[in-house]
Order: structure tokens, then sequence, then C-alpha cells
């Protein structure tokens, strides 16, 4: 913020250096009130979203109610939605987002893989084949975040072949669950409402990877409509926001290299044509429940799920929170861990970052943390894991059925692939 400072003064006059005092000393308050395990103190300002804030920290056990006994997720959210209530409560920066700078340089040096990605990714026809390669980069993407989409690529890569994405996305590394086949049928299947919901983690590049995979999804009917749901106030230092999306699409439709250029005004214009769109805003995203609540706590939310046939839920966080934070056996189904949430089918794409997780083989956790003890925060190992709404194994291919569409034949025998071998990152 400090050095922001002649920027902002220019931008809003001197006065504004009042602000930024408030919220360096505001900040400074909130370190200390960290370091002394202090109470959770409960929202007075003009955040949108106090009286749920406040209803959540009021009914919260009191033990529970300090930064190191409560739980890490909600300590965590806390900690980010006090950082962004300084700004809102401020005179001039109630919009400011003191962290797009990083986000915004992760795409910057993203620079050589986008390019490639771009190159290799146009008219890349519809088939099982390339489709599980674009969900396979994308979750990869989920594991580089920030600060590291820096990749060397040396002349002799043939930029236009797909496969030279495996050098971008190291998509060979270790998939513990890989319900890809599950998604693609999911897509297919017939159906009013074409809508994908798209429940966003990060900006910078591993947003460059998201829109890659979504665009193919809406160019190939896979979708009629994408719903890109992102988060209503700055979060977890690089979560995308709208103005992030925003600033994506002119940082690429201005850039100078031809092809991203190109790539980004077709992602202007699929935005414009409504076939990416942004959802509502919904301060849920930004809240501490785990997802099972959602129904009680945002019907209008949950309401918009369930019209569509699927929902993607990307990153470590959203897969936390549809988990209910709860470190599961490891071996328990996924459908069971949702603890009813199922307003629709359901994707879950995450790179392991923390210890909940589920649906793996029995016995599989154990031989992992015998051969890579840190195989649950290393985010080297991910899941792709889908389930119906329904749970409905109906009609899928290889049934015989009079009256099947014709992109029916497109569809692959449906498995969920389980490592079986504990295998070691190539990272
Ligand atoms: O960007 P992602 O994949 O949601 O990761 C965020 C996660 O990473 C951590 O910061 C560290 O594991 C968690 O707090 C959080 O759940």
């Amino acid at each position: 913020m400090h050095s922001d400072l002649p920027k902002l003064v220019e931008k809003y006059g001197v006065d504004v250096g009042k602000d930024v005092k408030q919220i360096v000393d505001a900040i400074e308050r909130l370190k200390m009130e960290l370091n002394r395990d202090r109470q959770f103190l409960l929202f007075h300002g003009s955040e949108p979203d106090k009286s749920e804030w406040n209803a959540f920290l009021t009914e919260l056990p009191r033990p529970k109610k300090t930064f190191f006994r409560a739980c890490w997720l909600h300590a965590e959210c806390y900690l980010y939605r006090r950082i962004f209530s300084f700004f809102e409560n401020s005179r001039f920066l109630h919009n400011y987002d003191c962290f797009d700078h990083l986000k915004q340089e992760d795409l910057m040096i993203s620079d050589a893989a986008m390019k490639v990605l771009a190159q290799a990714t146009r008219d890349l026809p519809k088939s099982f084949e390339n489709f599980s390669k674009l969900l396979r980069i994308n979750l990869w993407g989920n594991h580089f975040e920030m600060q590291l989409g820096a990749y060397p690529f040396g002349a002799e890569d043939n930029l236009k072949d797909i496969n030279v994405l495996a050098r971008v996305a190291n998509i060979d590394k270790v998939l513990l669950v890989n319900d890809s086949t599950l998604v693609w049928n999911c897509l297919l299947k017939p159906g009013q409402n074409g809508t994908v919901d798209y429940i966003c983690d990060n900006g910078g590049f591993e947003f460059f990877t998201d829109m890659v995979l979504l665009e193919y999804m809406v160019d190939h009917n896979l979708a009629t409509q994408v719903r890109l749901h992102v988060k209503a106030i700055p979060w977890y230092i690089s979560d995308l926001t709208r103005a992030d999306v925003e600033w994506t699409m002119d940082y690429l439709v201005r850039h100078e290299d031809e092809c991203l250029s190109a790539v980004g005004k077709k992602w202007a214009r699929l935005m414009s044509s409504q076939k990416i769109v942004i959802a509502p805003t919904s301060y849920f995203w930004t809240g501490p429940q785990p997802y099972f609540v959602m129904v009680e706590s945002d019907l209008e939310l949950y309401r918009l799920l369930t019209d569509s046939k699927l929902a993607i839920f990307k990153g470590d966080l959203n897969y936390r929170k549809l988990m209910g934070d709860y470190i599961w056996d490891s071996a328990e189904e996924f459908i069971t861990c949702l603890r009813g949430f199922r307003p629709t089918n359901i994707c879950a794409m995450r790179a392991v970052k923390c210890e909940v997780v589920c649906g793996l083989p029995e016995g599989m956790a154990d031989s992992l943390l015998r051969s890579d003890h840190t195989w649950m925060i290393s985010g080297s190992y991910g899941l792709i894991q889908y389930t119906d709404s329904l749970k409905c194994s109906c009609a899928l291919a290889g049934e015989e059925s009079s009256d099947k569409p014709e992109h029916w034949g497109a569809l692959v025998p449906a498995r969920s692939e389980r490592s079986s071998a504990v295998l070691t990152p190539l990272l």
C-alpha cells in the first residue's frame, strides 16, 4: 500500500493518505490479535455480509473463537474477511484489492506457458482424449497457483501439438482418483439445460487454464453456457474476483503476441454473447460455512446450481468446504462426504494441499504416507472426483436403447480410475 501511495494520491487526492494509514494500523492490530490468540471480533461496518458473519461468530462455542483454537478453515476465512473490512470501511479504498498485483504478475510471468497452451488448443477436435488432457492441465494449473507460472520452452518444441502441454502442466503427475470419463459422460447426457457452473479458485495462470477448458466446452456443445462463480471480495490472496476476470481479458486482448490477443478477443466474445458469464455475486463463497449448509444459508445460490447439469468445484479450499473440512476416512465415498449437498451433478478438481481427502482405495493413504510423508500438503497429487446428483448409473455407454441421441456414440465406458500403485510425483 505504501508503494502504491503516489498512484492513489494522484487518483483520489492527498486525503487518501489517511485511509492508507488507518488501514495499515488496522492490519498491525489484526497481527497483534492473531499473535496473542485473541477472540474473533464481530463486524460493525458496512460489510454487506456482516449479519451472516456475526451470526456465525456468535454461535461459535467460546473456546473455538480465537485464532489458534478455532479450526483452521474458520480462522483463515475470518482473517481474510477482516482484512477486506478495513478497505470496505475506508473513505476512498472500498474497492481496493491489495493482492491484485500478485495475481497480475502471476499471469504476466506465465506468458511462455500461455502461448503454448493457446497455440496447442486452437481448433482442437472434440474427443474424450482431448477433453481429459484439458481437465488435467487445468487441475495442475491449481498446483502452480501463484508465482510459479514461468516454464522454459525450447525451439524444438512443436507448439501446435497438444502433447507439448505435458511440459506445461506436467500432466503425468499422480492422479489418485480420475473420474474424467464420468464427467465427460455427464456433459454428453441430453437434457434441457446444458448450463455448467464453474466455481473458480485462483486468478493468474490458473484462470487462464480454466478458460481454455471452458472455451473447449462451449465450442463443442458440452455446455450451452458456463457460469463463473468468482469471489465477491479479495480472498486467500490469489482467488479470482470479477475485477480479475476483466483485467485478464483486457491484458490478453491487448497482448503483443498475435495468438494470445486472438484468444483474448475470442474469450471476450464468448462473454459478450453470454456463452460464458459471471454468475450473480454471492458472499456465500467467502463465508466460513461448509457447502452442505448452502441450502439453508443461501437458498438462491443453491437453486441456481440445481438448474445446471454440472457444477465443477476447483481447488483445495472449495474441496475442504465440500467435505465440511472434516478429516474423513480416506476411503469414504465422495457422495457421503458431501453430506446431502447435491444441487446437481458435482465434480471436484483439486491438487491435494491439506489433510482433507476421500474416495481413495482402501490402504492407499497409508502406503502414500510411507513413501512420501508430505503427500497431503505438497500439492503434487491430484483428484478429479465426480458424483451424480442422484448417484444414478442409468443409461450410460454400453446400454441398449433405441432412442439414444446421435452424440451418445461419443460416450466412453464409465469408470472411475483410482491409482492402484503408489507412484512418486515427477516434480
Ligand atoms: O488455491 P487453493 O487450491 O484453494 O488452495 C488454498 C489452500 O491452500 C492453503 O492455503 C494451504 O493448504 C489452504 O489454506 C487453502 O485451503
